[in-house]
């Protein structure tokens, strides 16, 4: 008698994903999520020398809205590296009018609608910097959504936009109806915030009655015990996401 044992290869895979606000940087163990630091741009040279140290990293994606980190190739000689563009190869239909101008992390989030949720329509609603809503259809196929100013954004507008306005921090809303500057203000971002995303998620069902709608971002803990609409929260959706397109390049 002998036993056969199943031959597993380990990849481990870093995903990086550059965003407006915070870097951030996630080990995949084949497509299990085993390590992620959410870091400002100043401390992310810093986390990848740590990262680098302790993993035997295989292969990276990397996902930016903006230009490189300048001490970025230092780190990536003699590794597989994908950079995500407009270009690569992914596991949807892109129906965006101008794929080219598409932001990489919604493509990131598109893939992770589709690999997770194959044949289904899916609104993933990422709410970081900016707010973002992403629609791939049953068929598989991006269609667009919606970009709109995230909660940090609407607090600093109101700051910078006027004479008197202070700039106010995020917290809970006792009551929507303010009743001095502070609390009007964050009844006006808070609770706008929470009524804007139901409406919208309400007009998609409309369209759509069979829908999963997905929330991600920095502000999805702080967002998913307010909104009234079934949701599944999952603030590593983008970063799913990256790793499916890496293994889609890569291995599959
Ligand atoms: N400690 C924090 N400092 C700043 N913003 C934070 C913090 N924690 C949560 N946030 C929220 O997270 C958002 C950034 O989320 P994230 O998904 O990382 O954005 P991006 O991908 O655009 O960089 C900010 O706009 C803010 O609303
Ligand atoms: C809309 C965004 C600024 C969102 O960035 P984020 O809030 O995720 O940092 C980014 O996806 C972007 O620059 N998009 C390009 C325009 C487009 O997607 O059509």
């Amino acid at each position: 008698m002998f036993c056969k044992f199943a031959s597993f290869v380990t990849y481990m895979n870093l995903v990086i994903d550059q965003g407006n606000t915070f870097v951030k940087l996630a080990v995949f163990e084949n497509s299990r999520l085993v390590d992620l630091d959410s870091v400002s741009y100043c401390e992310a040279e810093e986390m990848l020398k740590k990262i680098f140290k302790k993993n035997e990293i295989k292969q990276v994606i990397w996902s930016s809205v903006g230009e490189a980190m300048p001490f970025f190739d230092t780190f990536l000689d003699n590794k597989v590296v994908l950079r995500l563009t407009s270009e690569t190869l992914v596991p949807f239909f892109n129906n965006y009018g101008s794929p080219r101008s598409l932001g990489v992390d919604r493509i990131a989030l598109a893939a992770a609608a589709a690999v997770n949720y194959p044949k289904k329509n899916v609104l993933v609603i990422d709410a970081g910097t900016c707010i973002t809503f992403e629609f791939k259809n049953a068929n598989d196929e991006y269609l667009g959504g919606a970009i709109a100013p995230g909660i940090q954004m609407r607090f600093k507008a109101l700051h910078d936009y006027t004479a008197k306005l202070p700039l106010v921090s995020l917290a809970s809303v006792e009551d929507f109806i303010g009743n001095n500057t502070e609390t009007s203000i964050l009844s006006g971002v808070v609770n706008n915030v929470v009524q804007e995303i139901d409406g919208v998620i309400n007009q998609y069902l409309a369209r759509f009655e069979d829908l999963t709608v997905i929330l991600t971002g920095g502000d999805t803990l702080f967002l998913a015990e307010r909104v009234k609409n079934t949701i599944f929260a999952n603030p590593n959706f983008l970063l799913e996401g990256l790793n499916a397109i890496l293994e889609h390049n890569t291995h599959g």
